[in-house]
């Protein structure tokens, strides 16, 4: 099939980008750092330490700003300890040169979003967060702040990734409803199509077990971002039970581990985005709006019945959460061409297939 001039990019169109120098990175690329359609970010060699979170504004460089701001740098060669409620800005080691029809987002990895560590992608003269302007020549920071458990981190770390853009790729509503009637993006009897997006609901019926979810717990030791199956999981998250009435009490600032009802499904030939349900709704929100990708619950890359983890949080006020209700939706995008890999199949994939599944640093 002919590539579509505008959407998403692929994993070869990312590779390209690398070769044509509009990709720049200071080390070679990790093996598998090109996913299906984003690139994993890699954490330079030192942290700052900031006082608080800042954006640069149209006539400002980053480097400006951690001029004033900046407290201590940290050195990342050998690994350090990130404190939660602490903000730090890391520069990264790629750093880009797009060409002008070109746009890319950032957001945090799953598994960094699993984790509670908030992280956001700061650009020169930026004026949003995670958002990449077409033409965008510059170095890319991170913003990151453990907000549950404190970390260990390296130069080389991956915490967030990049996507890139050309041109508009988003479906509209009845490009969506269209899909799902062939493909079942969301598997619901009643799909709810609106805002662009396709609803996702919450499970709080749980397994057999009456397993609904996790709580992380405070005062944890820490957990180390580029280690697998390292740490136990009751160690830092308390199991949530059902207990008959398929409710859950969101206490305000603590953080939830759930999982939607519904199977999810994203086509070879399309990207996700999850974007949190109105705020005006209720005062809580999925917090990290996350990638979905190609491949994702797709039933010939492994995916069947895949579902989507959700973390959770309420603000300011206590909110009581009930099964089946609407907490997120998903926005599909084009994608320019099918990826040469897709997610689940021999990249390493951790979450193909996920029912509630804690991030790939716990064992059970
Ligand atoms: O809020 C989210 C975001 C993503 N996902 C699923 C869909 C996505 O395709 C998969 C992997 O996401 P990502 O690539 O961000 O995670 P990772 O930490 O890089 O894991 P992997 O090593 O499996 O790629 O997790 C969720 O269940 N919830």
């Amino acid at each position: 099939m002919m590539a579509r001039e505008t959407g998403i990019l692929a994993d070869r169109a990312i590779s390209a980008l690398f070769e044509t120098g509009r990709l720049i990175s200071e080390r070679e690329l990790d093996r598998d750092q090109i996913q299906p359609a984003s690139l994993d970010l890699r954490l330079g060699g030192k942290a700052f330490r900031v006082r608080a979170s800042f954006m640069p504004g149209p006539s400002h460089l980053v480097s400006d700003k951690l001029d004033r701001l900046s407290l201590h740098v940290i050195d990342l060669s050998e690994g350090a300890v990130l404190e939660t409620g602490c903000v730090y800005i890391v520069p990264l080691m790629e750093s880009l040169a797009l060409p002008a029809d070109m746009s890319a987002s950032a957001n945090p990895k799953s598994s960094t979003g699993r984790l509670d560590i908030f992280t956001r992608v700061i650009t020169d003269y930026a004026q949003e967060f995670d958002k990449i302007p077409s033409g965008y020549s510059g170095p890319l920071y991170l913003e990151i702040s453990p907000r549950t458990f404190p970390i260990v981190v390296r130069r080389g770390s991956r915490l967030s990734q990049i996507r890139f853009r050309v041109g508009q790729a988003l479906l509209g509503e009845p490009e969506l409803l269209k899909l799902h009637e062939s493909e079942t993006l969301v598997a619901s009897k009643l799909p709810n199509v609106s805002g662009g997006g396709i609803a996702l609901s919450i499970d709080l019926a749980g397994d057999k077990e009456g397993l609904i979810g996790y709580r992380g717990k405070h005062h944890t030791a820490v957990v180390d971002v580029d280690k697998k199956a390292q740490h136990d999981i009751y160690d830092f998250w308390e199991p949530l039970h059902s207990r008959g009435r398929n409710e859950l009490i969101l206490d305000p600032d603590e953080f939830y581990i759930l999982v939607s009802r519904e199977a999810v499904h994203v086509p070879p030939d399309y990207a996700a985005e999850m974007t949190p349900f109105d705020p005006l709704v209720g005062e809580f929100r999925v917090h990290y709006a996350g990638f979905f990708d190609p491949g994702f619950g797709h039933a010939p890359a492994g995916g069947r019945g895949s579902r989507a983890v959700l973390e959770v949080r309420s603000h300011e006020v206590p909110f009581i959460l009930e099964d089946g209700q609407i907490v997120g939706r998903l926005v599909y995008e084009h994608m320019q061409e099918k990826p040469a890999s897709l997610y689940g199949s021999g990249l390493g994939s951790n979450y193909q297939a996920q029912g509630l599944k804690l991030s790939k640093h716990f064992r059970i």
